[in-house]
């Protein structure tokens, strides 16, 4: 008889900075949702809350040294969940979480292969200095996770290989800039817009953004910013954009990843507890988590 295999738990780990974006509140997410116990251990998974890492107060013009700072730590701890044979579930905080979050799996898996990744969010988040309108460091994640902009931006620990831009799908997009949507566009990136989306279904364009992200790589991860759900129906975010997806809708197409093996970590950004109605975001975020547990066991390494 074979070994049982060990079962995977997911380990929350909070980014709660907004240093990377104007609206402050944000900053406040990952205490709100570890308030509301919208993660919960289930019968079929363990889920526990690790550490909440903040940055101190300062003014803006300090805010690349605070995100990357921050970056640094969490990409240690997403690495450190990783290598213990945990799922880590990072939950910010503004969007700029994701180049540590991200950076630090891509350590994790990095004797084994490429990381893919699957971005839902109603933005592109692909700016560097040299396009940025806003000057804002949330506006700049998938930028730096693919090698470009600032160098305060990318460097974490050993040098690591960019992520290649046939292993990224965005989904749900609807408000950018032109610089961000041409370097999208020359580096051969995979955007479902949401007029895509509308006219194909999230099912649709889940499944062929999956069979992209898996197709070269060693495992993947989703970044969920929940401005890409229809603020009418969840508001609690900072930078909300109408016309988004429905909460069940995502929910069905985060379902796919139950009990994948491959499926290594996940993240949830952008959640604003002082924008929120009856917490409506905030449950949206507990959704998604349910909807992909129980995860599989351990992964064979
Ligand atoms: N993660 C986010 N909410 N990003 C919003 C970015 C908005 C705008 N494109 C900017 O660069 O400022
Ligand atoms: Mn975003």
């Amino acid at each position: 008889m074979s070994e049982p295999k060990p079962e995977r738990s997911i380990i929350v780990i909070g980014a709660a900075s907004c240093a990377g974006a104007p609206d402050p509140g944000c900053a406040a997410g990952p205490d709100a949702l570890h308030h509301y116990e919208v993660f919960h251990d289930t019968p079929l998974q363990r889920v526990a809350w690790d550490a909440i890492l903040r940055v101190p107060r300062m003014p803006p013009q300090a805010a690349l040294i605070a995100v990357s700072a921050l970056n640094r730590k969490l990409a240690e701890k997403v690495h450190g969940v990783l290598d213990e044979g945990n799922f880590p579930l990072v939950v910010g905080g503004d969007h700029s979480c994701a180049i540590g979050t991200w950076s630090g799996a891509q350590r994790a898996l990095a004797d084994r292969g490429a990381l893919g990744l699957i971005w839902i969010d109603a933005h592109m988040d692909s700016h560097t200095f040299d396009t940025t309108q806003s000057g804002q460091l949330h506006g700049m994640p998938v930028a730096s996770l693919l090698g470009r902009g600032h160098a305060a931006l990318r460097a974490f620990g050993p040098p690591l290989p960019d992520l290649r831009p046939g292993d990224l799908c965005l989904i749900g997009v609807r408000s950018y800039e032109a610089g961000e949507a041409a370097l999208l566009h020359q580096l051969g990136v995979r955007v479902y817009t949401m007029d895509e989306v509308r006219a194909r279904g999230l099912r649709a364009v889940f499944d062929e953004a999956l069979a992209r992200v898996r197709a070269r790589t060693a495992g993947f991860g989703v970044s969920v910013d929940l401005d890409a759900l229809d603020p009418e129906e969840e508001p609690g975010v900072g930078s909300p954009v109408p016309g988004g997806i429905r909460c069940a809708e995502l929910a069905a197409a985060l379902a796919r990843l139950r009990g994948d093996p491959d499926f290594i970590a996940m993240e949830i950004v952008e959640y604003n507890p002082y924008r929120d109605r009856d917490r409506a975001t905030a449950d949206a975020a507990g959704a998604f988590v349910e909807a992909v547990t129980p995860l599989a066991s351990k992964p064979a390494r």
